[in-house]
């Protein structure tokens, strides 16, 4: 159990995980919990911040968590709804506001000498997002600011530690809401900032020493980020009894299984590479339908997986790279069915027969901090910065059906255009990157022949998480070098296109 920690509820605000970074990034651990899930050992936590939600407080479905064993005994900040719930049922009174707000606000009242409001001056912008408005304090109430719109900006509550703000203080365009934070966590509720990369990989490996012992664990490894520092601070916990096994589906970039299984022996990692190439394109054969390619090589992969698992004998864990938001997701306070877009898949989700118990030494990180854990420990900066790359590898970028030559044709592409994306320093200014060969043969002429080839689309995006992204604007030059790189180097393509979709309304990838 990590130290100091804060306790954040979710009432379903789109900027709940925000609010978890901002806290994370004053070097204080927090936790995500739904606002129905009140944990039982609240001893652990030293503050609890109430999130925003979708909802009104006036609604018949009203979010209305019993707060009697917080309230009153740990200091609380209650943001934006949470600041309406404790108006609304604690005998103040929260209506429609008479015009919406969205955006910028600036503090015109701030109540002289209070902590809460420590470095912050009169004039300081706030972001306001709500429809509801706060028209009289609760019991004990007493104001703390106020904006032009919003009489009622910032509350506390008389006894108790309780803060209430009307703005949100998590987003960027808040301009000192980092400093409310740290006014609240440190100066009020006095939480020391010592959650560091080195104190969690210390901690972490300490826990995974008693929880593991001398068993074994088995560990999927993909060349990625997150499964690798997985594999590092596991190493670095329990040493030659964690199995690492790397697959080569055939759909990876061109010399990358040899290169990356070389990286990761030079880590010192027990890891085993296993070439599947032949029976994952036999699986493919045929098949071009982008959901049924997707299920083909899940299937393979767990097939493989479980061959090789069988292999060790005695493994009782399997180690996964699960991170941050991928657990939030299926916990996510208001729920509700969202359609499937992509089956994506990975060897998370190994099937039951496996009777694998499961470790996920990276569940509780953003993905910027399991970069900063891996940096720690001294993982190499490239494998650190790596795009990131589905686990269906190049079958998703090969549209309609695969072969062994479409495979070879893209992976001379996707190098091509990689390379130069490094060379002219681009790379890192990009958030994934990579080629997409088309069903589509069309006419060109080169050396005064007719040629019927394949095009190409190169697609380059920016984003923070993947669920958005933009195509960037790389240059013309090198758009116009790589272009006739590729047509002059890869036999087969005559044509390249670059993709200039959004997400939404396309996706990153094309299948
Ligand atoms: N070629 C592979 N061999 C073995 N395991 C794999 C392979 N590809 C994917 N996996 C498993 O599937 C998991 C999920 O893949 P995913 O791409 O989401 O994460 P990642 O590869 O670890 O990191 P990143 O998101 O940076 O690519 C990996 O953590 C890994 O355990
Ligand atoms: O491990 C994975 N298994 C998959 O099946 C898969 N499908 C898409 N992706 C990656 O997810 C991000 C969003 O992709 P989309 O916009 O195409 O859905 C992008 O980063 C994609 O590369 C996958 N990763
Ligand atoms: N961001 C929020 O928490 C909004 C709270 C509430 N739904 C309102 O519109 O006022
Ligand atoms: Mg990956």
């Amino acid at each position: 159990m990590q130290h100091n920690n804060i306790l954040i509820l979710d009432f379903g605000s789109q900027y709940t995980q925000l609010i978890a970074r901002r806290v994370r990034e004053l070097n204080i651990y927090c936790e995500i919990h739904p606002f129905n899930k009140i944990p039982d050992k609240l001893e652990e936590y030293k503050a609890v911040i109430l999130s925003g939600s979708p909802f009104s407080v006036r609604g018949e479905n009203a979010l209305h968590p019993d707060l009697s064993k917080i309230r009153g005994k740990k200091p609380v900040l209650a943001v934006c709804y949470g600041a309406q719930y404790l108006a609304h049922f604690s005998g103040g009174e929260v209506a429609p506001s008479d015009t919406r707000e969205y955006g910028r606000a600036k503090l015109s009242y701030i109540k002289p000498n209070e902590t809460f409001f420590k470095n912050i001056n009169e004039g300081s912008q706030v972001w306001m997002s709500h429809s509801d408005t706060i028209k009289h304090l609760p019991t004990k109430g007493v104001l703390l600011a106020s904006t032009h719109d919003v009489q009622n900006a910032a509350f506390k509550i008389e006894g108790e530690e309780t803060y209430a703000i009307q703005f949100h203080p998590e987003v960027y365009h808040s301009t000192d809401g980092k400093q409310l934070l740290e006014n609240f966590l440190v100066h009020i509720a006095k939480v020391n900032q010592d959650w560091t990369p080195q104190s969690f990989v210390e901690e972490t490996v300490e826990e995974l020493q008693q929880k593991i012992g001398n068993d074994k664990v088995v560990l999927g490894l993909s060349g990625g980020v997150d499964s690798s520092v997985a594999a590092m601070l596991l190493h670095k916990a329990i040493g030659k009894n964690l199995y690492c096994i790397f697959v080569n589906n055939g759909l990876l970039r061109k010399n990358e299984f040899l290169e990356v299984l070389d990286q990761y022996k030079d880590m010192g990692l027990n890891v085993k590479g296993v070439d599947a190439s032949a029976r994952f394109l036999e699986a493919l054969a045929g098949l071009s339908d982008p959901e049924e390619k997707r299920k083909a090589i899940g299937r393979v992969f767990i097939e493989v997986f479980d061959d090789e698992a069988h292999e060790i004998s005695d493994v009782t864990w399997l180690a996964q790279g699960t991170i941050y938001p991928d657990v939030i997701e299926s916990v996510s306070a208001t729920g509700g069915p969202s359609a499937t877009i992509k089956s994506h898949h990975n060897v998370g989700g190994l099937p039951d027969f496996m009777k694998l118990k499961i470790v996920e030494p990276l569940k509780a990180l953003f993905k910027d901090e399991v970069r900063r854990v891996g940096a720690s420990m001294g993982m190499d900066a490239n494998l650190l910065g790596r795009h990131p790359f589905p686990g269906p590898g190049l079958a998703i970028r090969i549209l309609g059906d695969i072969t062994a030559e479409k495979v070879r044709i893209l992976q001379e592409v996707d190098a091509i255009f990689i390379n130069g994306l490094k060379t002219w320093g681009l790379y890192d200014q990009v958030w994934q990157a990579g080629a997409i060969l088309l069903p589509v043969n069309s006419v060109g002429v080169m050396g005064d022949e007719r040629t019927y080839e394949k095009c190409v689309a190169l697609r380059a995006v920016e984003s923070t998480d993947g669920m958005t992204a933009d195509w960037v604007n790389l240059p013309y030059e090198f758009l116009q070098k790589t272009s006739n790189d590729i047509i002059n180097k890869v036999k087969g393509v005559n044509r390249v296109v670059y993709d200039i979709s959004s997400k939404p309304p396309a996706t990153i990838e094309w299948e």
